[in-house]
């Protein structure tokens, strides 16, 4: 969903205050993690409750690890979720089955990426470049991932209110993602960190919009 803007994403939403909170901070998406061995991981039931509290407007990203195409329709069908995102040992032919029911973000890590690149994505499948191990709160070398960073991919890895400006500048990501940066610990925010997470990343927009040439104000 291309919007011109950097989307953002709350990722291990855990409660439905915290879904609610990132809501009101403008996030345009909150990730529910149904991997088993994570610390964030949501019930499907609250997770359904979550996605039908949030409103419309706010993407639900059901999130998984190593998990069978059927366990992931299931709990995203479950879930009410409004995508997925897939971390771990995922075929070509399971990503463009996924894709058939939800679009799909494919979490690579820079190590892969040109792996990734050399098999063609199908439709309705999106990058998202992130640290080998989720959630760990790990940042990406940026420059070095600048030359490769693919069009229209989205960035995830030890961003947070600090430094997702200069991520945004360096990459220019179709959307953002993060969670260890915005915990009080796993699985619960710190809800003041979200609301700057968001305004971080709105402000950055802003500031790449007023340098384009022919900006009011250039
Ligand atoms: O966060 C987890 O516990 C997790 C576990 C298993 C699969 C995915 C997981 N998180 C996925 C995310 O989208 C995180 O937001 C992303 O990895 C960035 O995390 P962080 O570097 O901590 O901001």
């Amino acid at each position: 969903m291309p919007s011109g803007r950097t989307l953002v994403k709350i990722c291990g939403t855990t409660t439905l205050g915290d879904a609610l909170n990132a809501a009101e901070a403008g996030a345009d998406a909150v990730g529910l993690i149904f991997a088993p061995v994570s610390k964030r991981l949501v019930a499907p039931a609250l997770a359904r409750e979550i996605s039908l509290s949030v409103g419309p407007g706010v993407g639900r990203v059901g999130v998984f690890l190593n998990q069978s195409v059927a366990e992931v329709l299931q709990l995203a069908d479950a879930a009410r979720v409004s995508a997925v995102q897939v971390h771990g040992e995922f075929s070509g032919p399971e990503l463009a089955e996924l894709a058939g029911f939800y679009p799909v973000l494919r979490v690579v890590s820079p190590q892969t990426l040109t792996y990734h690149f050399e098999a063609p994505l199908p439709p309705h499948v999106t990058l998202m470049l992130d640290a080998p191990q989720p959630g760990s709160g790990q940042p990406l070398d940026w420059a070095a991932l600048a030359p490769h960073f693919p069009a229209g991919g989205w960035l995830a890895g030890g961003l947070g209110p600090h430094n997702v400006a200069q991520a945004i500048s360096a990459l220019h990501p179709a959307g953002v993602d993060a969670v260890s940066a915005l915990e009080q610990w796993p699985g619960i925010k710190d809800p003041a960190r979200v609301w700057a997470f968001v305004a971080a990343a709105q402000q950055a927009d802003a500031r790449l919009d007023a340098a384009k040439p022919g900006a009011v104000g250039c």
